[in-house]
């Protein structure tokens, strides 16, 4: 298994996240690119963090009628990036669907992923907000057997679910979990949340942090402290 650490480059623009990955020098972290970054600034910066050489989670969580869903993933599948995701509440089939887009005519494309349910939302707002009586963890599984049922390659969970999901999918579904703070970091929007080190032991292949590496005083030794705990 290849555990790895992922830094969610949650940046309003070009410059401030290239001045970002300027400080890891010859290092090239593996970096997921969100709605933020790329809905200022469009597919070239999918194209130029590339081209400097990082390994790209291109995330942007897909979620509409199957069509739809699979025309944007043909449309994805051109830019060069290594996983993809989408919501797991679109059904088996539109997931279906965004595999057959996504697929380029060589065969090849990204890993795919589905998010389960979002590493901010807590089981009492799941059952009272979206009216979801299960619970969360037997949600967070069926949506994981269902992604697995549609082809797809993992799952986006919370670590603590990491487990879980491999038991019920295998130990070869992927689990790629945000929701990542150290023991003493502020939580902030996130519910479902715990350590790198936790992550490792319930078994994650990926940890997706963000703000406890982007917002920290030296971002360098927080992403060495993640590696640290999370890749040993
Ligand atoms: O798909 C995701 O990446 C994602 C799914 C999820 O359930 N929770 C979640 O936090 N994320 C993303 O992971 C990142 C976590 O950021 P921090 O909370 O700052 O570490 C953000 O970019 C979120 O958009």
């Amino acid at each position: 298994m290849n555990r790895d650490v992922i830094i969610a480059c949650d940046f309003a623009g070009a410059g401030e996240t290239y001045a970002f990955l300027d400080r890891f020098g010859e290092e090239r972290p593996f970096v997921k690119i969100g709605m933020e970054l790329f809905y200022s600034e469009g597919p070239e910066i999918v194209r130029e963090i590339k081209r400097r050489g990082h390994k790209i989670f291109l995330d942007l969580k897909l979620h509409d009628i199957p069509n739809t869903v699979k025309k944007a993933m043909a449309a994805l599948s051109r830019l060069d990036v290594d996983i993809c995701n989408l919501h797991a509440a679109g059904t088996v089939e539109m997931m279906k669907y965004a595999l057959e887009g996504l697929t380029r005519p060589d065969g090849s494309r990204p890993l795919l992923i589905a998010v389960t349910q979002l590493t901010s939302t807590s089981e009492e707002r799941m059952r009272d907000e979206l009216l979801i009586d299960r619970p969360i963890n037997d949600v967070i599984v069926k949506y994981a057997q269902n992604a697995r049922a549609a082809g797809l390659d993992g799952v986006v969970c919370s670590p603590l679910e990491a487990g879980m999901v491999k038991e019920a999918c295998g130990s070869g579904f992927l689990a790629v979990t945000p929701g990542i703070r150290f023991a003493d970091g502020e939580a902030g929007d996130q519910v479902r949340i715990t350590t790198p080190a936790r992550a490792r032991q319930i078994g994650a292949d990926y940890i997706v942090v963000g703000r406890p590496i982007t917002a920290a005083a030296d971002p360098l030794a927080a992403y060495r402290r993640c590696v640290e705990e999370f890749v040993g």
